[in-house]
């Protein structure tokens, strides 16, 4: 018989500045995957809306206020995550209040997408780049 593995939820927010950068946090010591950057975000709790979860994590993390209508569904990733499957919901955000601080990160850094290319970053996030660089009209880098 097939065992399917746990779906583990989670929503991350692809926050873009006037200049077309996005906003990455490091991970902090601690914590699996620490030192790597990634999207603002974290898992999606029970009763939680992937909306709902998107504007919690915002402001636990990153001190912000996002309204739902202000983010939009950018893409999805799919990959394995030790014994749970992990499904990673991206949201474009284009307006929110307030200055972004590392409330739970080790570090906060603004990045064009050629730069995301040269961050290590979880392996979930690498097939997600050239989609976000070709939603930011920006090319993809050829690796
Ligand atoms: N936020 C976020 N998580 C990601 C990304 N890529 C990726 O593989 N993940 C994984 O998704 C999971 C998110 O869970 P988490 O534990 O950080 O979420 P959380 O903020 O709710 O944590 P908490 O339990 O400390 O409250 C982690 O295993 C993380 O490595 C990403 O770009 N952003």
């Amino acid at each position: 018989m097939e065992i399917y593995p746990t779906l583990f939820p989670v929503v991350a927010a692809l926050l873009v500045d006037d200049t077309g950068r996005v906003l990455v946090q490091q991970r902090p010591q601690g914590t699996a995957m620490a030192g790597l950057w990634e999207f603002p975000g974290g898992k999606i709790e029970a009763g939680e809306s992937p909306e709902t979860a998107l504007v919690r994590e915002l402001a636990e993390e990153l001190g912000i206020t996002v309204l739902p209508d202000a983010c939009e569904p950018l893409t999805f990733a799919s990959a394995t995550l030790g014994q749970k499957h992990l499904i990673l919901l991206l949201f474009r955000c284009t307006a929110w209040q307030g200055e972004p601080r590392a409330l739970h990160a080790t570090a906060l850094r603004w990045a064009t997408v050629a730069e995301l290319y040269s961050l290590p970053m979880p392996p979930a996030d690498l097939p997600l780049l050239p989609i976000i660089a070709q939603s930011l009209g920006q090319k993809p880098v050829c690796s």
